[in-house]
């Protein structure tokens, strides 16, 4: 279990600065996110294999594929948080290392330690760790933006509480909070919508699609594909192998998701989403 402290990647300096001013909108033409060649091996197993993807700025991403198939892993490797065998990716046109600040992370809720003793109003704060500098110097204008990003994902009453003590949809709210404290350009979210309940599950997506609209970049892990169309606009199929990538009207197909599920997905489930062959 990882705390939560060191799931944060760092935030952009400039609190004060509103969200609506993204550097995605003016800076550059290249993809957000651009990987080439990447696999991933667990102890000699390859876990990714030779995936290429490429994410256009101010998509609304989704990344599916069967259980096992390394969603997850795919965005730990894209973060540097699991070693890469082989395979680029580049943020924004550069390295990882010149954007890593460009980009917000929230991971798997499962991931996290929950015990960890802190409040959710510091777990915010914590994406605004770049700009607190190393003696993590909290100004009331850090606070009042804390809040506000509290305020985005309807959990500003809950400031002081321990995170210990919050149901899985409301951490999974305050993880969402802290990613955009982080007024990152890029955002990559592991399962947001796991085990959360309807209203949550709007609330978290309602969310998502503003920061689209802010012209940011919006990838998930998702495993409903009842909500693909309605949710993203971008898609990225992969068992081990990408399957297909491209606009969800093109790759989002009855043939691609068999290619992808293979037999795990029977023929009803396919006939209920009324996707084109
Ligand atoms: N730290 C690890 N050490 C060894 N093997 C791992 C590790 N993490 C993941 N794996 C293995 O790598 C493969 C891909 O795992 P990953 O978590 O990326 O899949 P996923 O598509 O995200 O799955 P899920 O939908 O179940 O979350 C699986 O076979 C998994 O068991």
């Amino acid at each position: 279990m990882t705390p939560p402290l060191e799931l944060v990647t760092p935030a952009p300096a400039g609190a004060g600065a509103p969200l609506a001013q993204s550097a995605a909108q003016s800076a550059t033409q290249s993809p957000a996110l651009s990987i080439s060649g990447l696999t991933v091996s667990y102890g000699g197993k390859p876990a990714v294999f030779s995936v290429d993807a490429t994410i256009p700025e101010g998509a609304m991403a989704a990344i599916i594929g069967p259980n096992g198939a390394g969603k997850s892993t795919l965005l730990k490797a894209t973060l540097g948080i699991v070693s890469r065998l082989s395979g680029r990716v580049a943020v924004f046109g550069k390295p990882l290392e010149q954007s890593r600040h460009r980009i917000a992370y929230v991971p798997q809720r499962a991931s996290v330690d929950w015990d960890f003793p802190t409040t959710v109003a510091d777990v915010v704060l914590m994406g605004l760790n770049r700009e607190l500098g190393l003696l993590g110097l909290v100004r009331r204008s850090h606070r009042a933006f804390a809040r506000a990003c509290l305020d985005r994902v309807g959990m500003a009453d809950f400031a002081g509480r321990q995170i210990g003590q919050l149901s899985g949809g409301q951490q999974q709210r305050v993880f969402l909070a802290r990613a955009l404290a982080q007024k990152a350009d890029l955002y990559l979210l592991d399962e947001p919508f796991a085990g959360v309940d309807a209203a949550t599950e709007r609330a978290i997506v309602d969310v998502l699609k503003t920061l689209k609209a802010e012209g940011r970049t919006v990838v998930c892990v998702h495993h409903d594909l009842a909500t693909v169309a309605a949710y993203f606009d971008h898609c990225l199929m992969i068992n081990l192998r990408k399957i297909a990538e491209g606009p969800v009207a093109a790759t989002f197909t009855q043939a691609n998701l068999q290619a992808t599920y293979g037999g795990r997905l029977a023929g009803s489930h396919l006939d209920q989403l009324r996707l084109p062959a």
